[in-house]
């Protein structure tokens, strides 16, 4: 284990990928930026040259407007490279095919075939242009995507401390910011406590910087390249984008926006492409074996034909167009279009993807981890109990501090009360923002505040002055503060988990406000009053406090000793509404949950009852830090099958519990929202964020960020990444079936001696069909809710599996077999090919696919079940298809280009009453498998 779960590599893969990235960067950061020469002058000389405050930040409204026309706001945007029109342009060329069939144009042309040529340069219009079209909003989709989670930031200005968006800020802003953070532009450090900030999203060091508002000596750096002091030497520049892992701290803005470190390297980054998703890699791979085989069977229909002494010109035009039909070179497209369009629908549901292969796993995910504070609770603390050990002496008496505002409690005020009162007022970073009229800072901090007025008490931080503090952090699990009376006494003020507290307490404070000596028996007491404290479901914390001689020595984290206890409070934190049926329902669908916390067991176990997590023996399903920690890897992997809960974790436990249930095979989504989850979030195979409350850490660790915090949300994002899947899977089973019928309909048409069946025009036009828009719209088939009743796909299910595979060559047999019918049945009649044989022919495949295409919308419900008019951009797509069939048959123009004739209207119903056979075959099929409701009817296979 190591020490510090931040700096563990979390893939390999990755890190190679990264260190090629960081070797260009570190060039670009090399160039001077406003940090560079910040960085060396000292805070008065900063505050000066910027205008400003160190307290109170900019002075007027005035000011920061006119700074932000002059600056601009804090944003790095992307600038469109290339013109639209060079890039359609480009599609003709890039794809290869689409040459070839270029040139058959032109070999046609040359050849006196005046007409074919025309069409055939219309129909390569219109196929590049459905492409094209295609993967530009395939494009713009995903940029949508990057846009979604905007930056936020605590500003002060004019004296008032406010909330705003990240975009707002200008140089010479003070913020003020903490652990959880994201740095919102380029800062010189003017106070920073305990502060250490993790910078690897810009230099690659995993190990976070220590940072602190000294300047830089800018001497020692004369060694270096053109004298620059290299970027992570800055230690009192706090960079934009980086995240604060430790402590907290103010800085004023020097650089905002493309003028910062982080914009530098942003615009090279965002001329990288992304990595493709397995799914993508999967289609690749499909698309090109498809090739390859259509390749060979094309070049065998090629060879066959000209041996049989066909026109070469006319077999080389039907080939090209077979291979551009028969290979699925839109598949990959569809893939991404559908998973972008999928991603946004699941935005809007408020489910945030910020990497695109998250979807696929969704589907999988057959363990939720989850933290509780902050996911399944609010993290809206309310002070809810508080217990002195002078004043009420047993377990059984509290005082309850539950009663509304505005009540008094003023004659409950005994010195112990009063006492650990004030040290939950001394041990506080939260601050009033008056703009907003509330608090602003750690939940806990909040509520120990909000409580005083209760008891006619004020706050009286600036009555004394804070010489030291330990921040909070999930592993220490308590807060010091050191500060000194105006009368020169030095106090130390401590609070936190009452484990770690008690050990370190030998007196206590009694009602009356004298030092006692504390014995065994009332330290049994402490820790029974605690524990019923904790059982409630409230969060307790334990207050002390040490006079301190006036040494002026920098207190550790263990010097903390000898201190006095004064009292504990139990705050509230009830479960969200929401969790409760949320979690119902994954156990329901086969999703195993487990609560990981930082709090107490008692604590946990209660909220785990109140939401419907099984603790049927606390002793079995419940494990606790300690005991975590003398647990091997493999004893954890062991036991990690009965337990339910893991109480005391710190986050290096979160993250082992994580690992070692990937490495039994799980598929782990894991939920999460501060800094101590962050680790555990980042090597899940889906961490998920609040985007509210949760910390900017955790965000920036996780696949997917619930926007409305609420754990619920998991269960759409599920059924969302379940419903991708199957519409994958539906729109992969039409294209390929198309696809394979078309190519064995010219296969046997060749090995028959008979003539071709559809011309290259036609061909290329059921290519379109199949390619662009009903395909395309098979994809955005709403999800059909009882997919949550299934269990997850396993992560090694193929996409094609042999249920898959078995419909599709049903499906592409009944199209030949009925294609093939049509054909020679009117090639029959009048013994030689006619345009109308062809246009019978044609037609009748068109409307075979449109019927596939329906049979296609559901795997295994009935259409008549799943509804006619719920994808509605399905109808648009088919019906504008048939009408383009309309037009390619009635329309002289089009007549020309098709070689085809008008048909009668006897003539279309029997096409259809053929065609539908294959939707009713399949509705059969569904019939059948949903009686005998064997495992094909899951479509995937039982975990
Ligand atoms: N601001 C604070 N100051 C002092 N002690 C705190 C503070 N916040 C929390 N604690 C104590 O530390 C304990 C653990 O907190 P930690 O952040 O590790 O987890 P958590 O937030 O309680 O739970 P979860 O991991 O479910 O979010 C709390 O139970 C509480 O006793
Ligand atoms: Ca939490």
């Amino acid at each position: 284990m190591s020490a510090n779960p931040f700096d563990q590599p979390l893939n390999d893969e990755t890190a190679d990928q990264e260190r090629e990235l960081l070797d260009a960067t570190a060039k670009i950061l090399s160039i001077p930026t406003s940090s560079l020469e910040y960085c060396t002058l000292s805070v008065d000389e900063t505050l000066r040259k910027l205008e400003t405050n160190g307290t109170t930040g900019l002075p007027t409204v005035a000011e920061a407007s006119r700074r932000k026309l002059t600056y601009g706001p804090n944003e790095i945007e992307i600038e469109e490279d290339e013109s639209l029109w060079k890039k359609f342009l480009s599609s003709f060329v890039e794809d290869r095919l689409i040459l070839l069939l270029i040139g058959s144009a032109v070999v046609s042309f040359f050849m006196g075939n005046i007409d074919d040529a025309i069409s055939i340069t219309l129909a390569i219009f219109i196929v590049v242009s459905v492409g094209f079209i295609q993967e530009y909003r395939s494009e713009k989709s995903l940029e949508a995507l990057n846009k979604l989670v905007p930056a936020e930031c605590h500003l002060i200005r004019c004296g008032q401390e406010s909330h705003v968006l990240a975009s707002n800020l200008v140089p010479g802003d003070l913020v003020h910011f903490r652990i959880g953070d994201r740095i919102p532009a380029d800062l010189r450090i003017i106070e920073a406590v305990d502060l250490s900030i993790d910078e690897s999203n810009l230099t690659g060091e995993c190990e976070p910087v220590h940072k602190s508002s000294q300047a830089i000596n800018k001497e020692s750096f004369n060694d270096q390249p053109n004298s620059i002091i290299p970027i992570s030497d800055r230690t009192s520049i706090a960079y934009m984008g980086t995240l604060v892992k430790e402590g907290h701290g103010k800085g004023i803005v020097v650089g905002t926006g493309k003028n910062t470190s982080f914009g530098a390297v942003f615009d090279m980054m965002s001329n990288i492409e992304k990595p493709k998703t397995p799914l993508q890699l999967s289609m690749d791979k499909l698309g090109k074996d498809l090739s390859l085989f259509s390749f060979g069977v094309i070049g065998l229909i090629c060879f066959v034909g000209i041996l049989q002494g066909r026109s070469w010109l006319e077999m080389f035009q039907i080939s090209v167009s077979l291979a551009v039909a028969a290979i699925p070179e839109g598949l990959p497209i569809i893939v991404t279009v559908t998973l972008a369009l999928g991603v946004l629908r699941m935005a809007k549901r408020k489910a945030i993807v910020r990497r695109l292969p998250s979807v696929e796993t969704l589907g999988s995910v057959n363990v939720i981890c989850s933290d509780k504070t902050g996911t399944l609770t609010s993290n809206h603390m309310t002070a809810s109990k508080i217990w002195c050990l002078g004043s009420m002496d047993n377990k059984s008496n509290v005082l309850s501090l539950d009663k509304g505002k505005n009540s008094n409690l003023k004659n409950y005020l005994t010195d112990d009360v009063r006492e650990t009162l004030i040290i939950g007022n001394m041990c506080n970073n939260a601050s009033f923002s008056a703009e907003h009229g509330n608090y602003l800072g750690n939940p806990t901090d909040i509520a120990l505040l909000e409580q005083l007025p209760k008891f006619n008490m004020k706050d009286i931080r600036h009555t004394v002055k804070k010489v030291q503090e330990i921040p909070f952090n999930s592993k220490r699990k308590f807060m010091a503060t050191k500060v000194v009376n105006p009368d020169g006494v030095y106090t130390l003020y401590v609070k936190g988990a009452f484990e770690k507290m008690l050990g370190h307490c030998s007196h206590y404070l009694n009602e009356k406000g004298k030092n006692e000596k504390l014995t065994a028996t009332q330290r049994e007491t402490i820790i029974e009053a605690a524990n019923a404290l904790a059982s409630e479901g409230l969060r307790t914390l334990a207050f002390a406090k040490q006079l301190l001689p006036d040494s002026p020595t920098l207190l550790t984290e263990d010097s903390i000793d000898d201190l006095i206890f004064t009292g504990l409070i139990g705050m509230n934190d009830p479960p969200r509404t929401t969790v409760k049926p949320a979690i119902e329902q994954l156990l329901q669908g086969g999703v195993h949950v487990i609560m990981i916390t930082g709090d107490s067991e008692n604590t946990a176990v209660n909220i785990a009852r109140q939401i419907g997590i099984p603790v049927i023996d606390p002793k079995l399903s419940v494990l606790s830090g300690d005991r975590l920690n003398e647990m091997t890897e493999d004893q954890l992997a062991n036991v990690i099958d009965h337990v339910n809960i893991f109480a005391r974790a710190t986050p290096e436990h979160k993250l082992n519990i994580v690992k070692a249930l990937r490495k039994r095979g799980d598929v782990v989504a894991m939920t999460g929202d501060g800094v101590n989850d962050a680790p555990a979030l980042k090597l899940a195979d889906i961490g998920v964020s609040m985007g509210r409350m949760g910390t900017d850490v955790a965000k920036e660790a996780s696949d997917m960020v619930l926007t409305d915090d609420d754990f619920s949300t998991i269960l759409t994002a599920i059924e969302e990444g379940k419903g991708i899947f199957n519409n994958i899977q539906n729109f992969l089973t039409f294209q390929l079936s198309t696809s394979i019928a078309a190519l064995s309909l010219i296969a046997l048409s060749t090995a028959f001696k008979l003539p071709n069946p559809l011309n290259a025009m036609q061909i290329l036009w059921i290519n379109i069909l199949m390619d662009g828009p009903p395909a395309q719209s098979l994809g955005v088939e709403p999800v059909d809710h009882e997919v949550m009743k299934r269990p997850p796909r396993k992560r090694s299910d193929k996409i094609l599996t042999s249920s898959v595979l078995k419909r599709l060559v049903g499906t592409a047999t009944c199209i030949i077999l009925g294609t093939v019918y049509i054909f020679v049945k009117e090639m029959a009649e009048d013994g030689v090919v006619t345009a109308r044989d062809t246009t019978m022919t044609f037609t009748c495949f068109v409307f075979f696919d449109m019927f596939n295409a329906l049979a296609c919308r559901h795997n295994t419900k009935s259409i008549f079940e799943v509804g006619f008019f719920v994808n509605k951009m399905f109808n648009l797509a088919v019906g504008l298809s048939l009408l383009g069939q309309m037009c390619a048959i009635y329309i002289p123009f089009f007549q020309s280009v098709f070689k085809t004739e008008s048909l009668s209207l006897g003539d279309l119903l029997f096409l259809l009453l053929i065609s539908s056979s294959v939707f009713i075959f399949d509705e059969i099929r569904k019939y059948w498998i949903r009686r005998n409701d064997t495992d094909d009817a899951l479509y995937y296979s039982i975990v």
